[in-house]
């Protein structure tokens, strides 16, 4: 009798406490849910608006744990593009719409996509809205492509006796920079002209012994170029624009002298005779980035001041150093005007008849085949023309 007394008790308080939890579990915000328990995620769809599941309430966001804040490791930022890796999307995207197409992010990009409003492409077929959605899609635009035939000079085999005299070419990959295009209104080859599948009428290689510059003086302010031309002078190679037009470089376009300054970390016997091209610099709100302007440093000299080179030193310099920048020119593409000062003039003490006549017999040589660029020039209408500016 007393142990059915005690059994009825302790029934009573089993059926007291599963009440008592029922009923603190009905009050908690949860439901008496589990504390981690899976949510079902909402893609927004709304249960009320198709009838079809009423809404589950939310649960608030489960905070983090001490140890868990502290074990956190942030994703790691997106990489860049390689220059390589660019260029081959653009060989990949060109080949599958058969058109050159370079990056868009640089140049004026919609004037350049727009269909049919190259000015200088007459000849060849305008490319279709859908290409042109195709390249957009992925970042890309359409580079006008333009078959001019190539040239011919008139004394094919000679080469002047100044250059004879000049070492060889500095390897101009050393001084290869970062890649960035504009359009290309003039044709100047970009590095997706070399795929077969995208160059309609390939223009031959270059002839040995064919002019690679004409050169015009004009009098006027060089600054004072249309976007995506490129302007050239010449540089000591221990990372001064100190004097001279280049000191108006350094005023002008305080990130490229950042770049010239960066690459002048390496020795001046590495650098002498070579060439540094460096695209655009500057956001879209800077003096700079508005400008688009592509510096090309030529470096001819060693030093500035009483330390700089001879002038015969400096004038066997510019050779090599013309030929690595147009090099370069011809793998980035971009360019569409080539200007310069007249270079070696001025601190470094040349006369400009020298310098000049000396750019005006240079030639491309079948030693420069070596240079993947000249391969590229060979699309140009060669000579190249130039403008060498003297102040006004
Ligand atoms: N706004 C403008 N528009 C158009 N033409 C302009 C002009 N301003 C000047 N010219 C003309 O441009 C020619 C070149 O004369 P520059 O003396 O400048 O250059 P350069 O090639 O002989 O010498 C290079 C070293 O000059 C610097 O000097 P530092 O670092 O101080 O040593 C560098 O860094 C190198 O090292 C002369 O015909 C000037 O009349």
């Amino acid at each position: 009798m007393q142990s059915q007394q005690i059994e009825a008790r302790e029934q009573k308080e089993i059926t007291m406490s599963s009440k008592r939890k029922a009923e603190k579990a009905a009050a908690s915000p949860s439901g008496g849910a589990p504390k981690f328990k899976q949510t079902r995620l909402n893609f927004g769809r709304s249960g009320g608006a198709s009838g079809s599941r009423p809404q589950q309430q939310q649960e608030p966001p489960r905070q983090r744990t001490k140890e868990e804040t502290e074990a956190y490791q942030p994703p790691p930022p997106r990489r860049q593009l390689t220059k390589e890796e660019n260029r081959d999307v653009c060989h990949l995207l060109s080949a599958m719409i058969g058109r050159k197409i370079i990056p868009a992010w640089d140049g004026p990009a919609e004037e350049d996509i727009a269909p049919g409003t190259s000015s200088v492409n007459n000849n060849t077929s305008i490319p279709s809205e859908t290409e042109h959605d195709i390249a957009r899609m992925f970042g890309y635009k359409i580079r006008p492509a333009e078959n001019k035939p190539v040239e011919e000079d008139t004394t094919p085999g000679t080469s002047s006796g100044s250059n004879n005299n000049v070492p060889p070419a500095s390897n101009p990959s050393n001084s290869s920079t970062g890649a960035s295009s504009g359009s290309n209104n003039i044709g100047l080859p970009s590095s997706a002209s070399t795929l077969p599948t995208t160059t309609k009428n390939p223009a031959p290689p270059p002839k040995t012994g064919t002019k690679l510059l004409r050169i015009t003086d004009k009098v006027g302010n060089l600054f004072d170029a249309p976007p995506n031309t490129v302007l050239i002078h010449a540089c000591n190679c221990v990372g001064s624009w100190g004097g001279g037009i280049a000191l108006a470089f350094k005023q002008q376009y305080p990130k490229a002298f950042n770049h010239y300054a960066e690459f002048c970390k390496q020795p001046p016997d590495e650098l002498i005779a070579g060439a540094l091209l460096i695209p655009p610099q500057g956001g879209p709100n800077t003096k700079e980035g508005r400008k688009q302007h592509y510096i090309g440093c030529l470096f001819t000299s060693r030093r500035y001041g009483r330390a700089r080179d001879s002038p015969d030193d400096i004038l066997a310099n510019t050779n090599p150093a013309m030929k690595g920048l147009l090099q370069q020119i011809a793998e980035d593409g971009g360019v569409t005007e080539v200007r310069m000062c007249q270079i070696n003039s001025g601190l470094f003490g040349v006369p400009w008849t020298d310098t000049k006549k000396l750019l005006e017999e240079m030639k491309f040589k079948e030693e420069d085949e070596e240079y993947s660029g000249f391969a590229c020039l060979g699309e140009l209408e060669l000579p190249l023309d130039v403008v060498a500016y003297s102040r006004e």
